[in-house]
């Protein structure tokens, strides 16, 4: 995936503007969630996430994160329920992490970062392919997760065992036989509200499902994220760090809350 934008002081978030106006427009993401300022909406479903193993297809470090790619031409793994009408099929699954402990995460918790986000990226089977979904208001549903620093997390391990060979932009491997509802927390209680790619193309198109309760990670293993490079093998190394977008403009948009 050839792209100009990146991190870095010279393609970063504040310049993406100048090639993607979409940038200010009015449902960008992330954006800082004030769970007192959020709507509970008894209205809301429970999410239900029906995900098929032997869909996992292989993992790419695509030169601003990694990724999980997963098999999505049936309705094996699906996201349905929650604040969306229909089915949504899981595409990809991919994080967002700091340099250090006090910053990585997209969203923020009453301007809390945490040092790690993961974002479960689903796309609306009304529309014939994810291409075709990705632009559309009610094209896709990124259930997003909070990492935060704890012991370390046995259900992440087989996905960071995996980085290693995957260490520059392009690289890719075989990983298959993997269950992302193992790596989510205990409650699926969530905050919803209508936003964007938190990257480059910003596309508005996201209807975001974040999850109230993080789940753990350790240093050691959060440091396993940092030996990712967003360079190409040959080309001078530098670290996949800091691969985050800060919060945007809520824009008078309502965050609601599927709980008390
Ligand atoms: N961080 S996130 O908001 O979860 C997110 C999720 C998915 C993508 C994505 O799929 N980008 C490629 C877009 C595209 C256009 N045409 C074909 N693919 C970007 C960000
Ligand atoms: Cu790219
Ligand atoms: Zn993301």
């Amino acid at each position: 995936m050839s792209h100009g934008w990146g991190y870095g002081p010279t393609n970063g978030p504040d310049k993406w503007i100048e090639s993607y106006p979409v940038a200010d427009g009015p449902r960008q993401s992330p954006i800082n969630i004030v769970p007192k300022e959020t709507q509970y909406d008894s209205s809301l479903k429970a999410l239900k996430l029906r995900y098929n193993p032997s869909d996992a297809n292989g993992l790419l470090n695509n030169g601003h994160s990694f990724q999980v790619d997963f098999v999505d031409d049936t309705d094996s793994s699906t996201l349905t329920g929650g604040p969306i009408t229909g089915t949504y099929r899981l595409r990809q699954f991919h994080f967002h992490w700091g340099a250090s402990d006090d910053r990585g995460s997209e969203h923020t918790v009453n301007g809390i970062n945490f040092p790690c986000e993961l974002h479960l990226v689903h796309w609306n089977t009304k529309y014939p392919s994810f291409g075709e979904a990705v632009d559309k208001p009610d094209g896709l549903a990124v259930v997003g997760v909070f990492l935060k620093i704890g012991a370390a997390n046995p259900r992440l391990q087989k996905v960071l065992d995996a980085l290693d060979v995957v260490t520059t932009k392009g690289k890719q491997t075989s990983f298959s036989n993997f269950d992302p509802k193992t790596i989510l927390p205990g409650s699926l209680d969530y905050w919803t509200y209508e936003g964007s790619l938190t990257t480059p193309p910003l596309l508005e198109s996201v209807t975001w499902i974040v999850l109230k309760e993080p789940i753990s990670v350790s240093p050691a293993q959060m440091a396993l994220f940092r030996k990712l490079l967003f360079t190409k093998e040959g080309e001078a190394e530098c670290c996949m760090v800091n691969n985050y977008r800060p919060p945007q403009p809520i824009k008078g948009r309502q965050v609601r809350a599927s709980f008390k």
